[in-house]
């Protein structure tokens, strides 16, 4: 197999990055394991990231990254406020038992719901889910982004969870040229299940309890049997994403539109 240094590329890449290198790299990672992804990415990737909500794909990588480096890239949680209390313990338990510093980002000016709802009002998610989106995943994320000068994150998506992902490629820029690592871009379900059980890494005790992918509690509920592993998310809805792996420009202005015809309809009806 032909190595990334074979390509001619340098160390780190020099961005921006032009889309016949994303593809050369792309079929050069597509064929490697999670692990191997990992060590091309903590060597190539500049000022690398991982952007994780503690899921068990974002776990796994968190623990293959602690066989292979002492220095493990630092993490990012984006913190909606409206987390299970089950995912604010595992982010303790993670950090006793990976040492790993997680930064925290929540909305804008909030630190607790009470804040959040005094900016907002009361379940924002239903009165402007687009803005909502915005306010507690995207624009948290920006700003974590900007503060470290981060140019590129490790994602817990996997093809396997289809939709959006279905095409999902080892390696991605995004609208803003931020380079977007998936380790586990081919792993499937069973698989980041049996990692976790036979490295025996922490894991959100809701998994127990019927829940397969687990984000807010208001938009989170438990799947049957033989069910989808994100069919729990948004559940009865069509979407399937919060956002933050979409295109930040449509999203910002997603959220204003909405956000302008949500006063609209406030004023309508007030008039
Ligand atoms: N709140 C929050 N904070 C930081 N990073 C986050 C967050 N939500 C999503 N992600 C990133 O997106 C990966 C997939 O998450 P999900 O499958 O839960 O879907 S979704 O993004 O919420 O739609 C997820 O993978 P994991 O690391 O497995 O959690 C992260 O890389």
């Amino acid at each position: 197999m032909a190595s990334t240094s074979a390509l001619g590329l340098p160390k780190p890449l020099a961005l921006p990055l032009c889309q016949s290198d994303l593809a050369k790299i792309n079929a050069y990672l597509s064929p490697l394991t999670p692990e191997e992804i990992l060590r091309w990415g903590i060597e190539y990737l500049p000022n690398l990231y991982q952007t994780t909500a503690f899921g068990l794909t974002g776990l796994v990588a968190i623990d293959m990254l602690s066989k292979i480096t002492t220095s493990p890239p630092p993490l990012i949680f984006l913190d909606t406020l409206y987390h299970f209390q089950e995912t604010y313990e595992l982010v303790e338990e993670v950090k006793s038992r990976y040492g790993a510093p997680v930064h925290v980002y929540k909305p804008e000016g909030c630190e607790t719901v009470r804040d959040f709802e005094a900016k907002f009002g009361e379940k924002h998610w239903v009165v402007d889910e687009a803005n909502y989106d915005f306010v507690v995943k995207v624009e948290p994320a920006q700003r974590a982004y900007e503060t470290f000068h981060v140019q590129s994150i490790i994602t817990g998506r996997r093809a396997s969870q289809g939709g959006a992902r279905a095409s999902l490629q080892p390696l991605e820029v995004d609208s803003k040229g931020l380079l977007k690592l998936n380790p586990l871009f081919a792993w499937n379900f069973p698989l980041v299940e049996w990692y976790i059980k036979e490295n025996n890494v922490p894991r959100n005790k809701l998994l127990d309890q019927g829940y397969r992918s687990v984000g807010d509690w208001h938009s989170t509920s438990k799947v049957a049997e033989g069910q989808d592993e994100r069919a729990g998310r948004w559940a009865g809805k069509e979407k399937t994403e919060c956002g933050l792996h979409e295109d930040y420009f449509k999203m910002k202005a997603k959220a204003k539109a909405q956000a302008g015809s949500q006063n609209l309809l406030r004023f309508s009806i007030r008039s």
